[in-house]
C-alpha cells in the first residue's frame, strides 16, 4: 500500500487564523501532542516573521524527536538563514520555501516576471540546499497558475535540489476535479518528477478543502498538509482529523497508510481549540459535540437496534471515552493521578500538587468534576509560566441590579508588587468589571472580542472566557475559567495582559527548562 505523509501546519498556517496568538509553552504542548498523534512533519512556524516565532520553532525543533520539524521561509536569503538558525538542531532539518506562480500574484504582488520567479526559486532552493537536506518548495497559488509554467518551474526547482513539491490551493478556488487534474498533469509532464514527492495544501474558502485533498491523493500526492480543526488563514485549511478518518473509513476508495494514531484525535482537537480560543462548532465533522449524537426518533430507533444504521465512525475510534472513573469530593491523589495520566497529561510533582489543590477547591463547589473540567484546569497549569511578575487579582465585587448602574470594585497586585484598587461603572456587569480592570492597568488596552462558553453541562458547569485585545498596540488573546462568569472574565482579562508583558520572560524560561530537560 502507498504511504501518505501527514504534514501538520497548525502552528504556522493555523496560527494565521485572525486573532490566534499562541505562546511558546502552548506551542510546545501542541507540538508534543502532534507528535503523539503521529504526524510525519510539523510546520512549527515562520522563523523570520518574529522573534517569538523564531524561539518557538527553535524550541520545538530541539524537543520533538519522532516527527520532522520544518519552518516556512520566503524565497529570500535572509528568511532562509533565519530558518536555518531556528531549525539546525532538529533531528532532520527541513525547510519549506515558497514563491507565488500565478499570473495575479506574480504581476500584482511580487512585481516579477515569470522568468524572474523561476530564477529566484532556483537560486533560493540551491542556496538552501547548501544546508538543509530536505527542501519543500511551494508554488503559492498553484491552482490559479498556468499548468505549463508549473511544469517548467517544477522541473528546474527539482534539479536545484527540492525534494518535495507542494502545489497549494492558496485561495480555496479549485474544485476536486481541477485540483486532482493539476497533479496528474504534473506527474505526466515533469520529466524529473520521480526525484521528488508531491504534496497538497488546501484552503476551505468554498468548503472544498478536504474533498480537494482526497482528490489530490487519488492523483498521486504522497504528502497531505492541513491543520487540526481545520483552522488557518481566512476560512481555514483542510482539517487533518477529517482527512485521517476519511482515509480510514473509506479504505475501499483509499488504499493508503499513514502513521496517524486516530485515538489521539479528540485530545489533539481539544488542546488546539483551548489554546487558540477557536471553539469547535457542534456540527463539525469528527470532533464536533454533535458528531456522534442522534436526535431524531427514527435515528435513535435505528441506533438502538444496530449502531451501523446511522453511525459510520465510532466515538472510540477518535478517542472519545466513556467517563468510567468519576472524580468528586472524596477522590484522593491516586485516583486523580491515574485519571490525568489516562487523559494524556504528564505533570511534574509540583504541578501535580497544584492541580490536585485546584481540583479539591473545585469539588467544594461542584458535585462531580468532569473530564472537561479537569482538561481546563490541567491545560492552564501545564502552560502557566511560573516565577514571573504579573498582574494578580486580589479581590473584586460587582453590584448589579436591573434598576442600578452596574458597578465593579477591583483590587489588584501590580507587577511591581503594589496593591491598587478602584471602581468603575459599565452598561452591564461584565463591562463594569472590564472598565475597572482597564483603569488599574497602566498599559493601553483595547478589548476587541469577548466570548463566553460553558465547559460541560449542568448548572454548576465551569465558565470559560476567551478575550482578544490590543495591549500597547500588540494584538493578543487569552482565556480564563472559573465557576463564576465574572471571575472567569477577570481572569481572562489579566491572563491576556500578562501574556504580552512577560512574553520575553516566558521564552527565556522555556529555553532554560528545555536546556535542563
Ligand atoms: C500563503 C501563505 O500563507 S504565505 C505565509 C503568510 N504568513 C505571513 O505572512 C505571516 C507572517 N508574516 C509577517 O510577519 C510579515 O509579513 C513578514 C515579517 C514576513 C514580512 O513583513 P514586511 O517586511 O513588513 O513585508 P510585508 O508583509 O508588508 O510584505 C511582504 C513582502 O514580501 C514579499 N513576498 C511575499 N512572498 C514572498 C516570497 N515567497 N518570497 C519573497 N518575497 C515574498 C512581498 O512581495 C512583499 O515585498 P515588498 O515589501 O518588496 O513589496
Ligand atoms: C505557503 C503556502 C504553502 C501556503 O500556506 C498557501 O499557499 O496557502
Amino acid at each position: 500500500m502507498v504511504h501518505v505523509n501527514i504534514f501538520d501546519t497548525t502552528l504556522r498556517d493555523g496560527e494565521q487564523s485572525p486573532g490566534v496568538n499562541l505562546n511558546q509553552l502552548e506551542k510546545l504542548e501542541i507540538a508534543r501532542q502532534l507528535e503523539k498523534f503521529g504526524v510525519d512533519i510539523m510546520e512549527a512556524g515562520f522563523p523570520a516573521s518574529s522573534q517569538g516565532d523564531f524561539e518557538a520553532v527553535r524550541a520545538i525543533a530541539r524537543s520533538i524527536k519522532n516527527s520532522s520539524v520544518t519552518g516556512l521561509a520566503r524565497a529570500t536569503k535572509s528568511d532562509i538563514d533565519i530558518a536555518w538558525d531556528a531549525l539546525k538542531d532538529a533531528a532532520e532539518p527541513r525547510l519549506h520555501v515558497f514563491l507565488a506562480t500565478s499570473p495575479i500574484h506574480m504581476k500584482y504582488k511580487l512585481f516579477k516576471t515569470p522568468e524572474e520567479v523561476i530564477q529566484t526559486s532556483v537560486d533560493m532552493v540551491s542556496y538552501a540546499k547548501q544546508r538543509f537536506p530536505h527542501i519543500e518548495w511551494s508554488a503559492e497559488d498553484a491552482s490559479r497558475s498556468d499548468l505549463d509554467f508549473l511544469v517548467k518551474i517544477i522541473t528546474k526547482v527539482i534539479d536545484a535540489g527540492a525534494t518535495v513539491i507542494n502545489l497549494p490551493d492558496t485561495v480555496g478556488y479549485a474544485t476536486p476535479a481541477e485540483y486532482g487534474y493539476m497533479f496528474r498533469y504534473i506527474r505526466e509532464n515533469v520529466p524529473n518528477i520521480h526525484k521528488a514527492s508531491l504534496s497538497c495544501h488546501c484552503h476551505d474558502d468554498l468548503g472544498l478543502a478536504v474533498a480537494n485533498t482526497l482528490a489530490a491523493i487519488e492523483n498521486g500526492v504522497t504528502q497531505v498538509e492541513g491543520t487540526i480543526n481545520g483552522i488557518g488563514e481566512r476560512a481555514g485549511n483542510a482539517s487533518l482529523e477529517e482527512v485521517a478518518v476519511a482515509l480510514n473509513i473509506r479504505k475501499d476508495k483509499f488504499p493508503y497508510t499513514t502513521n496517524l494514531v486516530l485515538k489521539e484525535i479528540k485530545r489533539t482537537s481539544d488542546l488546539v481549540s483551548r489554546f487558540t480560543g477557536m471553539i469547535v462548532p457542534g456540527n463539525k465533522a469528527v470532533v464536533g459535540k454533535n458528531a456522534f449524537a442522534h436526535e431524531s426518533g427514527i435515528h435513535q430507533d435505528g441506533v438502538l437496534k444496530n449502531t451501523l444504521t446511522y453511525e459510520i465512525i465510532t466515538p472510540e475510534m477518535v478517542g472519545i471515552q466513556s467517563n468510567d472513573l468519576v472524580l468528586g469530593k472524596h477522590s484522593g491523589r491516586h485516583a486523580f493521578k491515574d485519571k490525568i495520566e489516562n487523559m494524556g497529561f504528564t505533570l511534574s510533582a509540583e504541578k501535580l500538587q497544584e492541580a490536585f489543590t485546584a481540583f479539591k477547591q473545585l469539588t467544594d463547589r461542584k458535585k462531580e468534576v468532569t473530564d472537561e473540567d479537569l482538561f481546563t484546569i490541567l491545560t492552564d497549569i501545564q502552560t502557566a509560566v511560573a516565577d514571573i511578575k504579573k498582574y494578580e487579582l486580589v479581590a473584586f465585587q460587582v453590584h448589579y441590579g436591573s434598576a442600578n448602574l452596574p458597578t465593579a470594585t477591583v483590587a489588584l497586585n501590580t507587577p511591581e508588587g503594589v496593591r491598587v484598587e478602584t471602581a468603575r461603572t459599565g452598561s452591564g456587569s461584565v463591562e463594569a468589571l472590564m472598565n475597572t480592570l482597564e483603569a488599574l492597568i497602566k498599559e493601553e488596552i483595547h478589548l476587541t472580542d469577548y466570548k463566553l462558553n460553558s465547559v460541560g453541562q449542568g448548572r454548576d458547569a465551569l465558565a470559560e472566557v476567551h478575550v482578544k485585545m490590543t495591549v500597547d498596540g500588540t494584538q493578543v488573546s487569552g482565556r480564563g475559567s472559573a465557576q463564576d462568569v465574572l471571575e472567569a472574565s477577570a481572569k481572562a482579562f489579566l491572563n491576556t495582559v500578562n501574556r504580552v508583558l512577560f512574553n520575553t520572560k516566558a521564552v527565556a524560561q522555556a529555553q532554560a527548562e528545555l536546556a535542563q530537560a
